[in-house]
């Protein structure tokens, strides 16, 4: 579904951040992404998201090549990514409800088709009591996982996560985990991008990517 060929990025005049990348994300997997601070796992996750583009080499998403995508086929591809970034963009005029059910409503479904719904995703990632709360008065840790939920709730076709367990404790991000690792289960290319080497040690299966020195190398999981 994302396939990295000979790519290479660089901010403005400065030296390759990443170089010559060659790698595929298959439907369906799990990998964690990892590295020393300013390695380049956001700068990946930008360029996944084609929010970036890469200064050299091609990207093919969705069996798309990206260079060739207009404007609004760029937005319908971009339907199908979850994306869980660290500045976390909610829209602080709604509430918490409101904002995780935003993305439904953009695809035009009823209210009462998903209420329910996310409600009982709401309570599994234990923000029952801060449905009607606007995102100002939401702690660091509340907010990152409303923004969780918002990515969560269509069941993308590929999440991409940056730190989606930075600002909760041990116990939160362990449940967390379960969350991304059902959602896999269920059909969803998930990419978390992680310092947390005990997060990643709980899931034997996953992937990982390890970006440094403008490389990525990937150490395969155990068969699941
Ligand atoms: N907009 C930008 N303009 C110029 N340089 C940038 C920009 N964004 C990132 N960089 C540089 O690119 C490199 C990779 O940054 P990036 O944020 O991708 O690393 P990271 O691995 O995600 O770091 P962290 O783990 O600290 O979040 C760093 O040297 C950073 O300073």
């Amino acid at each position: 579904m994302l396939h990295f060929e000979n790519v290479g990025l660089r901010y403005g005049m400065g030296e390759e951040v990443v170089s010559d990348l060659n790698f595929s994300i298959a439907p369906q997997t799990f990998q964690f992404l990892t590295g020393p601070s300013g390695a380049g796992k956001t700068t990946l996750l930008r360029l996944m998201l084609l929010s970036l583009r890469p200064t050299r080499g091609t990207i093919h998403i969705f069996g798309r090549d990206s260079a060739t995508l207009t404007k609004d086929e760029l937005t319908g591809l971009r339907r199908r990514i979850g994306v869980v970034f660290q500045d976390f963009r909610l829209l602080d005029h709604l509430t918490t409800y409101e904002n995780v059910a935003l993305p439904l409503r953009a695809l035009g479904r009823a209210e009462s088709s998903y209420r329910a719904e996310v409600m009982e995703l709401l309570r599994w990632v234990g923000l029952g009591q801060r449905m009607n709360a606007i995102p100002p008065v939401l702690s660091g840790g509340e907010k990152q996982r409303a923004a969780i939920a918002r990515a969560l709730i269509v069941r993308p076709e590929l999440l991409l996560a940056d730190e989606p367990t930075g600002n909760v404790d041990p116990g939160l991000a362990r449940r967390l985990l379960r969350l991304f690792v059902e959602l896999h289960r269920l059909g969803t290319a998930v990419v978390i991008a992680t310092h947390d080497l005990q997060l990643m040690d709980q899931l034997g299966f996953a992937r990982r990517m390890v970006v440094g020195d403008g490389r990525v190398d990937i150490f395969e999981g155990n068969p699941e």
